[in-house]
């Protein structure tokens, strides 16, 4: 069975908070109970939950965070309490979380996933956004192989959700309801790990982009600013560009050197220093980055970018797109700053 504390023992890094475009996703703590309580506590967020009361006592959001960080302890279940990254001081979005049940008919326990969204964030994709978060840390990071979700046929943004999420329907089943004193008539949904992460290349096709730094003889490294009109526009970046197809990194960025700075560069004049890869929201970026102290010819911006001879130590002064965050330290490494 797969353990769903997995991932805050000791571990290669810091996995927690899951980042999403739009959201950080935290461990559940006891202080976020009152926070909840307040969310939760709407007859519109519980109609079609199975096991939260209403109204929603302050002693019960309590108690409830504290059974479930038991559980957390014990591998049982995982909630993740999701916030916005523009504004992380504001109640939270909502809740996603990972439980392992095991029904008398189950050879194995299953693996079902739960969500819920302050009633002020729906309609803005946020369960889809948390639910595929949790979904891809459980499948890379926790080894579970398959997820369920159930939900109430006249749950209608619930099957969207899970219909977004790639799931399969399953079957129907009767889900013992303690908050109503009954059982309930609910559909069961499922997603394989492999469907899983087939779906997130589809949406995320690899984008591969070669860059560059150039490094003069004071030891200062280049940066172009991205023009307006295209994507992250303003930001400062390593000067390079998208490979052709088939076409190898170092053909690449030579070639995107002559054509945005006219300088001519040699192969052997390019050393990979590290690389980047990151899902941005529409593509995933794999981009090596190649330090390069010699070319010819007499650098000038073709394409009337601004740009910027920055000392190692300033590199953070400058904003980059999220991709390029980890190659700052590699690149200060390189030049001892
Ligand atoms: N050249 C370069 N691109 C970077 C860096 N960091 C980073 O995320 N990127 C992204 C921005 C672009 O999406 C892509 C590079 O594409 P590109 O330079 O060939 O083309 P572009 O800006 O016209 O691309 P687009 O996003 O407008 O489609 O890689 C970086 O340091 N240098």
């Amino acid at each position: 069975m797969p353990d769903l504390a997995a991932a805050s023992g000791e571990g290669c890094a810091r996995v927690y908070p899951l980042t999403t475009d739009r959201l950080t996703l935290e461990r559940l703590t006891p202080a976020e109970a009152e926070a909840i309580r307040a969310l939760v506590d709407d007859p519109a967020m519980v109609r079609f939950t199975a096991n939260i009361p209403h109204p929603y006592a302050p002693e019960t959001a309590v108690a409830w965070v504290e059974q479930t960080l038991a559980r957390m302890a014990e591998g049982k279940e995982l909630v993740l309490v999701a916030r916005r990254r523009d504004h992380p001081q504001a109640p939270p979005v909502g809740c996603v979380g990972l439980l392992t049940e095991r029904d008398p008919d189950d050879a194995a326990p299953r693996i079902e996933i739960g969500y819920w969204v302050a009633r002020a964030h729906w309609g803005q994709g946020y369960a889809v956004e948390m639910a595929r978060a949790l979904i891809g840390h459980a499948v890379r990071d926790l080894g579970v192989g398959f997820v369920e979700a159930r939900l109430m046929a006249e749950n209608r943004a619930s099957l969207t959700v899970v219909q977004r999420l790639g799931m399969t329907y399953l079957g129907p089943a009767r889900v013992a309801a303690p908050a109503r004193g009954t059982t309930i008539e609910s559909l069961r949904y499922g997603l394989s790990a492999e469907a899983f992460l087939a779906a997130e290349r589809a949406r995320r096709p690899l984008v591969m982009v070669a860059a560059g730094a150039l490094i003069d003889d004071d030891g200062r490294v280049l940066l172009c600013r991205r023009p307006p009109g295209k994507s992250m526009a303003g930001l400062w970046e390593f000067p390079g560009g998208k490979l052709d197809p088939g076409e190898p990194p170092e053909e690449a960025l030579i070639r995107e050197l002559a054509e945005e700075l006219a300088i001519k560069v040699l192969p052997g004049c390019l050393a990979p220093i590290g690389f980047a890869s990151h899902a941005y929201p529409t593509f995933h970026l794999m981009m090596p980055l190649f330090a390069c102290r010699r070319w010819r010819g007499t650098l000038a911006p073709q394409e009337g970018q601004e740009i910027a001879w920055v000392r190692p130590q300033r590199l953070r002064d400058y904003p980059m797109p999220p991709a390029d965050e980890p190659l700052i330290p590699a690149l200060q490494d390189l030049l001892g700053a």
